[in-house]
Order: C-alpha cells, then sequence, then structure tokens
C-alpha cells in the first residue's frame, strides 16, 4: 500500500474523474468568474495531500469491520465549519467530546469504536432556498464559508472561489492540529475517563452513574493487569465531509501510482447529502470513481430499490467498507421506512455499513423561531434504529451526529432541559443546531445502554 500520490497529466482523465462535468450536479454556487475559478481549481491541484490513500484504505477495513458489528462508527462534528472558529480551543473541545463519547460508546459495544470528525473540511452546505430574503432584500444564500460569507450583505453573500484555497488551508491546519492531538497523549483513556466523571459531577447526570462506575472499573481492572496505557495514547482518528463541492473536489483528487487508484485526498471519508445522491447525477458519478470509503445519507423517501441501485454504482465489486448508508430518516418515520430498506439491501447481497444520522430528519422551528431538534427525537430516532436491526437481525453500525464540545444552546431538552426560550442563550451555528458538550455525552451514554441491551 502506497503514501504516495501523483497529479493527474492536465489534458488526460484515465480515471473518469472528469466525466462528472457532463452530468447535473445540484447545489453548486453560481461562481461569477470561471476563470477564477479554474484558476484557484488548478493551484489546488498542485497542492498537497490532506490525507494519503494508506489511511483511506485502513478507515474502508475500519468500516467493514463496523458493517459486520465488530467495530462502531462515531462520526461527529459540526454542521457547518466556520473559518472563524478554527482555533485550537474549538478544535480541541470537538476532538475531545468524540474521544469522551467514544470511550463509552466501546463500553457499550464492547467493540473498538471508529473515532471520525465532521472536521477539516465541512465548510459547504446544500440548502433548500437558492436565496434568502430580508425586508425586501433577496441575495444569494449562505452555503458554508468554502463558498460565501454569512453576514447578509452582497459582497459576503457573493461566491468567490478564493475561498476554497482558504477552506484548503485551514483543513490543512485543522488536520494538523486534529493528528497533533490524537497522537500527542492527549487521548489517553485515564485522561478521557477522568473527563467524563467530571460530566457525572453534575446531578443531572446521576441516571448515568452506573455506567460510568462500570467504565471505572473496566479500567481499574486494566491497570491491575498491567495493560500498558502509554500504547493507548496514540488514536485513529479519521476526517470526513460531505463531497459537495465538484471542483474542490476534483481538483484535490490524486492517483496513487502504486495501484492507479484515485484517491479524494480532501478527507479519508467522503459523503454524498440526500439532497445530491441522484443515481444518474454528478455526485454519484465522481464518488463512484475514487477508492475513498464513501457515504450515502437516505432520507425517508429512499425506496429499497433506490438504495440498491446506488450500492451497484458506488460500490460494484461488492467491498466491505466501501459503502456506508446513513439513514436520516426522522423519529416519525424510520420504524416504517428504514426496515425494507435494510431488508432488501441484505436480501440483495449488498455489503453496507448501516450508520444513523439521527439529526436531519428531526429538525424543527421552535415557537421563538429558532430552527432546531428536540433532544428526545434525537435519541427516539437512535433507539428505532437499533429496534429496526434487532428485529432484522443485522447489524447497526454507528452513529452520525451534527455536534459541537462547546456549551452552545441549539438543541431542545436533554438532562438540563435547554426549552425555547433557552435557545437565545447560546445559539451560534449558522445552518443547522447541534448537540452541545453534555447533551453529545449524554447522548453516548444513553446509546451505550442501547448497545449493552443489544448484545444481551
Ligand atoms: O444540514 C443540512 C442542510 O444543509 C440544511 O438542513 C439545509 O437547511 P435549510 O433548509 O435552512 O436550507
Ligand atoms: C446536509 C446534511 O445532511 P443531509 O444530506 O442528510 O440533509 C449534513 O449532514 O450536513
Amino acid at each position: 500500500m502506497s503514501t504516495a500520490v501523483d497529479i493527474v497529466a492536465p489534458g488526460t482523465d484515465p480515471e473518469g474523474l472528469d466525466r462528472f462535468r457532463a452530468l447535473e450536479a445540484r447545489q453548486q454556487p453560481a461562481w461569477p468568474d470561471a476563470d477564477a475559478l479554474a484558476a484557484v481549481a488548478a493551484r489546488l491541484s498542485g497542492a498537497a495531500p490532506l490525507v494519503v490513500p494508506a489511511e483511506a484504505e485502513l478507515l474502508t477495513q475500519r468500516l467493514a469491520a463496523a458493517g459486520r458489528g465488530e467495530a462502531f462508527l462515531l462520526q461527529g462534528g459540526d454542521c457547518a465549519e466556520t473559518f472563524a472558529d478554527a482555533s485550537a480551543t474549538r478544535i480541541r473541545n470537538k476532538v475531545r467530546t468524540i474521544l469522551q463519547m467514544a470511550v463509552v460508546l466501546t463500553h457499550g459495544a464492547s467493540t473498538p469504536v471508529v473515532k471520525m470528525g465532521r472536521l477539516a473540511g465541512q465548510y459547504a452546505k446544500p440548502r433548500s432556498s437558492d436565496s434568502e430574503t430580508r425586508d425586501g432584500v433577496t441575495l444569494p444564500a449562505y452555503r458554508g464559508d468554502m463558498v460565501n460569507g454569512h453576514p447578509f450583505t452582497p459582497a459576503d453573500r457573493a461566491p468567490d472561489p478564493r475561498r476554497l484555497e482558504q477552506a484548503y488551508r485551514i483543513s490543512a491546519a485543522t488536520a494538523n492540529v486534529v493528528r497533533a492531538f490524537t497522537r500527542g497523549g492527549y487521548a489517553d483513556l485515564r485522561q478521557v475517563h477522568e473527563w467524563n466523571r467530571g460530566f457525572m459531577r453534575n446531578p443531572a447526570y446521576s441516571r448515568y452513574e452506573r455506567t460510568a462506575t462500570e467504565i471505572d472499573r473496566a479500567i481499574r481492572f486494566m491497570e491491575a493487569c498491567g495493560a500498558d496505557f502509554d500504547a493507548l495514547r496514540t488514536v485513529e482518528f479519521y476526517l470526513s465531509h460531505e463531497a459537495l463541492i465538484l471542483d474542490y473536489e476534483r481538483a484535490l483528487t490524486r492517483v496513487d501510482p502504486a495501484t492507479g487508484r484515485a484517491y479524494d485526498t480532501s478527507a479519508h471519508f467522503l459523503w454524498i447529502g440526500e439532497r445530491t445522491r441522484q443515481l444518474d447525477g454528478a455526485h454519484v458519478e465522481f464518488l463512484s470513481r475514487v477508492a475513498n470509503p464513501v457515504g450515502v445519507k437516505l432520507g425517508p423517501t429512499t425506496a429499497p430499490a433506490d438504495a440498491i441501485a446506488l450500492a451497484e454504482r458506488l460500490n460494484p465489486d461488492n467491498v466491505p467498507g466501501r459503502l456506508t448508508f446513513v439513514a436520516r430518516m426522522g423519529a416519525g418515520r424510520v420504524r416504517d421506512v428504514l426496515p425494507a430498506v435494510v431488508e432488501e439491501v441484505t436480501a440483495a447481497g449488498v455489503a453496507v455499513t448501516w450508520v444513523t444520522d439521527p439529526m436531519h430528519g428531526n429538525t424543527i422551528t421552535s415557537d421563538s423561531g429558532f430552527k432546531t431538534r428536540r433532544f428526545a427525537d434525537v435519541l427516539d430516532e437512535v433507539t428505532g434504529f437499533f429496534e429496526v436491526h434487532r428485529a432484522l437481525g443485522t447489524v447497526p453500525g454507528g452513529l452520525h451526529m451534527e455536534l459541537t464540545g462547546d456549551d452552545v444552546t441549539e438543541v431542545l431538552g436533554g438532562s438540563e432541559e435547554i426549552s425555547d426560550d433557552g435557545l437565545a442563550l447560546r445559539y451560534e451555528t449558522l445552518v443547522d443546531p447541534r448537540l452541545n458538550h453534555q447533551q453529545s455525552l449524554e447522548t453516548a451514554f444513553q446509546v451505550a445502554e442501547m448497545l449493552t441491551r443489544q448484545s444481551r
């Protein structure tokens, strides 16, 4: 397996990497200046990769294990990362939250947890509407910092291809910080457990005492057995984002000279969103050409035949770990829609890792006008996802969450009971509401309990 990467010679397309250009690509910005975009893409095509093929291949193996029930995926991070928030503190808080959740889930699942951030590249968002109108003024919708700015002015909202390069640079810096944190002792199991004990000191979470005590005992047992905690100080941590802006993803795609296979080196794992998963669309075509593990979001309108056709396009060789289906059907629909999809995909012999995203099917507008979600709905969708798999004898392979390591107030409920009035206190997201640090940990404890019940 090689860690080297080559640049495809200009004007050639041996891998079919440019075929997507002939197809409809939804959710792309209306870039005002095609020459400026081409110049940026050319520069990015010569830039250093953010990840290397060997890492993507290892992740494929990890996801295959999650598909077999021998590991569990935890994928989490911002709805939309912002350039302004790419500080070491904010990145550390997110990584810390994911590590804390992972310890709890590892205990519940009794299997390794594959840790993955929506991080170092989650800078582009699909939107319901191309434009936004305020007080009679209509401007392009905010599509993520990779495309335009959030302030409601014509200058900020104009798509600017120079932002693609900025996104690349900030992704590289973020990836560097993540690697430093996860390889430099920050992920020490004993330290992560100590943080979780801090969380448990809040009486609001006393119901999780039993699980926390069990984890405590397990760690002490390991210590007593002479476990080499120093050897466990480094954790694998993978990077992912939605492969939305195809000019960016294409520019960062390289061919591994050792294998001749193309890798999108912008992240280890890329996913196709619910709004761009058309079988004959540009996103499916492009990701069918790269060798990274890929995901597809499946919303409540997904027919079993759609899922099978997507698998045939994206994973024709049926390689385990190559394809992850991320079901985001909503708490009210998951128990009705998911069973037939899982059943028929399984009957077709399709190798897939099933993951739940309990966020995107549960978005509501609160009475006070905030775009939010109810914590109870989030947990209910995860419960439904587990119930479906349990009934079918299939494997619930992981969790995909919008979360932050900070103390925001964007999702209603949780043991600290964020109310509609409370949302205004620290509502910081620029697009969708995220679980805060405490709600994220609470989710991990609840899911760990579900996993424990499932394994009995
Ligand atoms: O994160 C998902 C989508 O980008 C988001 O829900 C779209 O939001 P909108 O309906 O506000 O455009
Ligand atoms: C837009 C997203 O999700 P979906 O495609 O499922 O709506 C997302 O995960 O950011």
